[in-house]
């Protein structure tokens, strides 16, 4: 997937502002902002489902705005809303869908996949929330897709069916499956993701390996403890294990309440999009000001990671 110079103009705001991206065939790739930052617009033109203001975009070889049929065929779509038709039984959805494509899952293997093996008969709309959802990501991998779009996929799924739905990704990428996730939940895109890109008022922050995303300073660890009074003390450090043999040391013994903590995904994409807020923050405008006017843009100018 190739996306170049992306931008999505809607009455004058630019929600997408020049976006370059490159994901590589088989890779599970994390698109992670705050809310309005740009990512179901962005998802939504390369599953052609949205037009572009500007840019080049190719999805498995194919620009979206022209995709047929048989491109179509070869993509899964879960959508941040599902749209599938409550009437049907779980079992009949599928069986429907199923017939679009040319290679399908078999539907029990779907159904078993995301765990509705006792809603198979029931009638969509007689579902929870969490459970309707199940039935979207199964839609979006029926047809056995090559690239799998999930925009939010596990929105109100409880802990187990976010764990189960974790092992079906896992076995999707095993299967060489391209994924694009929009998440909320870091946790999930540390766990799935090869590498992830942070975005935020249209634009791309960074783009890394999940491992690296934020840059080496954004990951120090920090070492905590104790003293033998019982006062706090906190050292960021590259080498917390030299830290710890030097406390130990000193302190003649175990250090009280010690922890080493690695920044986490969320910690970084928190830096990330925070640092960005603070680059185009503007003074608050005077009370009882009813007239927003819209924060300049800054000059082309990389945010502060
Ligand atoms: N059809 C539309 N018409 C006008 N503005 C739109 C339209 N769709 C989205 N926008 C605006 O574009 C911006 C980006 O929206 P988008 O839905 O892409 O964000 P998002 O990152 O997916 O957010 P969320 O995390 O809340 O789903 C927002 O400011 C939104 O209000």
């Amino acid at each position: 997937m190739r996306i170049r110079g992306l931008r999505k103009v809607y009455g004058g705001i630019a929600a997408v502002d020049g976006i370059d991206l490159d994901i590589r065939r088989g890779e599970t790739f994390a698109l992670l902002g705050p809310n309005g930052a740009g990512k179901s617009t962005t998802v939504e033109i390369l599953e052609g489902y949205r037009s572009r203001t500007a840019g080049e975009v190719e999805v498995l070889g194919v620009d979206p705005a022209r995709g047929g049929r048989d491109w179509k065929s070869r993509i899964g779509i879960v959508l941040q809303t599902g749209g599938e038709t409550g009437l049907l039984t779980v079992r009949e959805v599928l069986h429907h869908f199923a017939g679009l494509y040319p290679n399908p899952r078999r539907i029990d293997d779907v159904i078993a996949a995301v765990g509705l093996e006792a809603k198979a008969n029931v009638r969509v709309a007689k579902l929870s929330g969490g459970q309707q959802r199940r039935v979207d990501v199964a839609l979006g991998i029926v047809g056995r897709p090559e690239l799998l779009f999930l925009d939010e996929p596990t929105t109100g799924f409880d802990p187990e069916a976010r764990q189960q739905f974790w092992e079906l990704i896992r076995s999707l990428k095993a299967e060489g499956t391209t994924i694009l996730l929009t998440t909320h939940y870091l946790d999930e895109a540390a766990r799935l993701a090869d590498r992830a890109g942070v975005i935020a008022g249209g634009r791309l922050l960074d783009v890394g390996g999940i491992q690296e995303i934020g840059g080496a300073e954004a990951r120090v660890p920090v070492v905590r403890w104790n003293d033998a009074e019982g006062r706090p003390h906190e050292v960021r450090t590259h080498e917390p294990g030299r830290v710890v043999a030097s406390i130990v040391s000193a302190l003649g013994g175990e250090p009280r309440a010690l922890e080493v903590i690695r920044p986490t995904l969320e910690d970084v994409y928190l830096g990330l999009v925070r640092g960005a807020e603070a680059a185009t923050a503007t003074p608050d405008p005077p009370s009882g000001t009813a007239i927003a006017t819209p924060a300049p843009t800054p000059d082309a100018e990389e945010p502060a990671a």
